[in-house]
């Protein structure tokens, strides 16, 4: 056993207080050996003027969709889906997908985020950067079957199946899986029907957009008489392991719905804001004893990867909606943005703790804007960056020391994304 020890700082513990300490870690097996008082490690890092705190957990994104970013905004979700992303999507070859989300990765990895849930097409592409990047993930294949014959939805669906059998325990373990139908109304209930079983028998997440919009809810009431979540309840979706992104739009019945099936909810505050799709009510959500995590979403709807931005916006956003300066206070966010989206992922981490994975971002706290420290919790709700994080560390292993980025090469990453973001437009205007 290699012990690294992170060393000089204060920590964040999972009830959210602070107290000086150093956190032990077991490189192999990528635990958490020990938090305070610890033996000497054999290796040491430094947190000095530091904050060692849980790694953040990103639990819904399209990472290489940060080759669209600032490509196409000031749009609804409708028209900038159906206009803009997918006509370009369609030209994204997987070399293209592969150099994306080794973008989305380094920006992760800069900004302190230990894991994610990733949903995109040419998984193994997205795969492959996951794992040389170092971080942990739940992939999937996200299924459309809107405008598709028969034949072509069943192969999407196939697809998602099989991607979700075949990437399990990918990247030594780090990679794990979810079938993904990509939202209720993009994917026809018949096959759900036909595949949610088979994803059962898989044993495999259900991961899907819900109640985003209002133009999402109305034709599945008009349609069904019924709201989206019991229409999803339905067709056999919303277990203990199932995880929606977004539920901006739901009623009391679909809160209630979700905290009793212990199925996650992934808040995307900015996406929400920026597609204007309406402002979820996740103090509600709390209140009913739902699993809520946090996520960007893609970064062509955000427009970053930054999860302590989300945070903010979870916070200030969550008392505009309950008409509450008090509702998602600083702890809750921070919660959400680290155990909360862990456990909506099913991932044995975002605590500091013993046992615990070794997923860990040490925060520096020798800044102006960090100054004075009159409750770290605040700062990490309000006041802090990703740019603020010194260390990244994934499953025991350092991904970022001292600002460096030692899995991926920085500048080669950024360089191929922007090649390939530039051919990829001109292959769609060329359409
Ligand atoms: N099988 C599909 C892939 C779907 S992947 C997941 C999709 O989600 C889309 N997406 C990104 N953000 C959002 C959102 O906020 N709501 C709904 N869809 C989104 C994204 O553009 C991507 O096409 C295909 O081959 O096109
Ligand atoms: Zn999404």
């Amino acid at each position: 056993m290699t012990t690294l020890e992170i060393t000089g700082g204060q920590v964040l513990k999972p009830d959210m207080t602070v107290e000086h300490g150093d956190v032990l870690v077991d490189r192999e097996a990528g635990e958490i050996l020990a938090v305070g008082d610890v033996p000497a490690g054999d290796e040491t890092l430094d947190a000095t003027d530091g904050l060692v705190m849980p790694g953040l957990v990103n639990a819904h994104t399209h990472l290489a969709m940060a080759l669209l970013r600032g490509y196409a905004d000031d749009k609804p979700l409708d028209s900038w889906l159906r206009e803009d992303v997918w006509p370009i999507e369609g030209v994204l070859e997987p070399d293209d997908v592969r150099a994306g989300a080794a973008l989305g990765a380094l920006e992760s990895i800069e900004a302190g985020t230990t894991a994610l849930c990733d949903m995109y097409f040419d998984v193994p592409a997205v795969v492959d950067a996951v794992e040389q990047a170092g971080l942990r993930a739940r992939v999937g294949h996200g299924v459309v079957t809107v405008g598709k014959d028969g034949d072509e939805a069943s192969a999407d669906f196939e697809e998602g199946l099989a991607v979700a059998r075949e990437q399990d325990g990918a990247a030594d373990g780090r990679v794990s899986t979810a079938f993904m139908p990509h939202s209720l109304t993009t994917v026809d209930g018949a096959e759900l029907d036909e595949f949610v079983p088979k994803a059962r028998d898989a044993d495999v997440p259900i991961h899907i957009h819900a109640n985003e919009t209002r133009d999402e809810v109305t034709p599945i009431v008009d349609e069904h008489g019924e709201r989206p979540l019991e229409y999803a309840a339905f067709h056999g979706l919303l277990n203990e392991t199932d995880f929606i992104a977004h539920g901006t739009h739901l009623d009391a019945t679909e809160i209630d719905l979700l905290a009793e099936a212990g199925a996650g909810v992934v808040h995307c505050p900015a996406s929400n804001m920026k597609l204007a799709s309406g402002i979820a009510p996740v103090q509600e959500l709390l209140d009913a004893g739902a699993t809520v995590g946090l996520g960007t979403d893609g970064a062509a709807s955000n427009n970053d990867l930054d999860v302590f931005d989300e945070l903010r916006d979870a916070a200030m956003v969550g008392k505009l909606a309950a008409d509450d300066a008090s509702a998602v206070d600083a702890a809750a966010a921070v919660g959400m943005a680290t155990a909360g989206s862990a456990d909506v992922l099913g991932f044995d981490s975002g605590r500091l703790a013993e046992g615990k994975k070794a997923d860990i971002a040490v925060l520096d706290l020798d800044s102006a804007h960090l100054t004075p420290q009159h409750d770290l919790v605040s700062h990490l709700a309000y006041a802090a960056s990703g740019a603020d994080v010194r260390h990244t560390i994934c499953d025991g292993d350092v991904l970022m020391r001292d600002r460096e980025v030692l899995t991926l090469d920085a500048e080669q990453v950024r360089e191929e994304a922007e090649e390939r973001a530039a051919a990829a437009v001109e292959r769609a205007n060329e359409r």
